[in-house]
């Protein structure tokens, strides 16, 4: 059930910065003619990664004490070549940072790890060669790419968003940087829409002038952004973790910082813990969770826009009463792993009966047995089959429980701190 109330007095969580509004934030700081501020940002593999990318590029980011915050200073244009970004695993550097280069001038190669090197970018290169960019991708039509950077024109588009968001979020960032602008079509197809909506947003707040017709197509007017100073929400995604431990352990936990005006659409996994029978609260400025007792299934739910969270929800579904089938997920195929294969076999590892199909998986209850899970390098593996754990204590072990630094470095030691360790507060 959800109400929409002050949160009950639940253990606070500490979940760090989104890795999502973070990586927006340095782009468009970036991309800005002054200094901006970012407050409490995610400070992980994924956004040191960006940030050190733009330090390449000619744009410093400096960190306060503890990295309580951190400044970037843009010049309101895009950057300077000769630079060789390393984009490391994050997708969101592969797919923010071309554009935004291709605005300025010089050479820039982009590369990234073998996983990143393996994930679609071909839509975005059709994208700014359409544009008038001038490309040279590597073998697979991906990374390594390079761009001899002229600036762009800018003016009518079409984006292929059926694999990903991201290259439109991408394209749209670099928008105000194009000397007409950016009008763009994004048919149908689009997938992960919340962060679509979390990227206009974030680039109004930044002064951009944005507009959707009833069509769908988003316009966006040439001029620099202005510097801001912006707090990071704690990630939604990262949370979904925390709130599942809730729900499966019997706990009540709260997330500060994460309420009803929160700019992620990954917030609304709290929706599927209440469908399966956990108490929810969503207040203005803080979400507490609490497990209510045996997990509720027997229903199917659309995960397409909140993909990053269908994890979370399938490693928990064994302990549901009935089977729960998760649909829209086909585009969580192409992330750091092929998303719905590696949940499927690690929960056919665990003896837990699942059928998947190229969008869906469905998830029978059982007892997983001891099992040692493949994470594939995949961060969001590691945590879900955490959170399993926890519900089954001595049965699940990790291949590589270090990944889930790409997101949430002190993931293992807050899910100790609060369902294993006596935390009162
Ligand atoms: O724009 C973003 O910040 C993200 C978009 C999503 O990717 P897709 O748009 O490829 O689904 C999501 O999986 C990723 O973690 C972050
Ligand atoms: C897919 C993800 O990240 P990215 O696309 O930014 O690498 C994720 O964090 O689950």
């Amino acid at each position: 059930m959800i109400t929409e109330k002050e949160p009950g007095t639940g253990l606070a969580a500490r979940v760090p910065g989104s890795k999502s509004l973070t990586n927006r934030l340095l782009l468009l700081a970036a991309a800005a003619d002054g200094t901006s501020t970012l407050r409490a940002p995610l400070v992980s593999e994924d956004t040191v990664a960006f940030r050190e990318a733009l330090g390449v590029s000619g744009i410093p980011v400096k960190s306060g004490p503890d990295d309580a915050f951190w400044q970037v200073t843009g010049t309101g244009r895009g950057p300077a070549g000769p630079a060789r970004p390393w984009c490391a695993d994050a997708g969101t550097a592969a797919r923010f940072l071309p554009p935004f280069a291709a605005t300025g001038h010089g050479t820039f190669l982009f590369d990234g790890s073998s996983q990143l090197r393996a994930r679609p970018q071909r839509p975005l290169i059709e994208a700014l060669r359409a544009l008038g960019a001038d490309l040279e991708p590597g073998p697979g039509n991906g990374l390594p790419l390079l761009i001899r950077a002229h600036g762009i024109e800018g003016g009518e588009l079409s984006v292929d968003s059926s694999l990903s968001s991201q290259y439109l979020s991408g394209l749209l960032m670099a928008a105000p940087l194009m000397r007409r602008g950016l009008q763009v079509r994004t048919g149908s197809s689009l997938v992960s829409r919340p962060y679509v909506d979390m990227t206009v947003a974030l680039m109004r707040r930044f002064g951009a002038r944005v507009e959707e017709s009833a069509d769908g197509t988003l316009s966006v007017r040439p001029g620099a952004y202005d510097a801001t100073d912006v707090v990071v929400e704690p990630d939604a995604s990262s949370a979904s973790y925390i709130f599942a431990a809730a729900a499966v352990t019997g706990r009540t936990v709260t997330v500060p910082g994460l309420g009803t005006d929160s700019l992620q659409g990954d917030l609304r996994f709290v929706e599927v813990l209440g469908q399966a029978g956990a108490e929810v609260q969503v207040g203005p400025t803080a979400t507490t969770v609490s497990g209510t007792g045996p997990l509720r299934g027997g229903f199917t739910v659309d995960m397409g826009e909140i993909s990053d969270t269908f994890m979370t929800l399938a490693a928990i579904a064994p302990l549901a009463d009935a089977p729960i089938t998760i649909r829209g997920v086909a585009h969580a195929r192409l992330k750091e792993s092929d998303r719905v294969a590696a949940m499927a076999e690690n929960l056919r590892a665990c003896g837990i009966e699942t059928s998947e199909g190229k969008d869906w998986i469905t998830v029978r209850p059982g007892v997983p047995r001891p099992t040692r899970i493949a994470c594939h390098r995949d961060h969001r593996i590691a945590m879900s089959f955490s959170v399993l754990g926890l519900a089954v204590p001595d049965t699940i072990s990790l291949d590589d429980p270090a990944c889930v630094a790409k997101t949430f470095p002190d993931f293992h030691d807050e899910l100790r701190r609060l369902f294993t360790g006596d935390a009162t507060s």
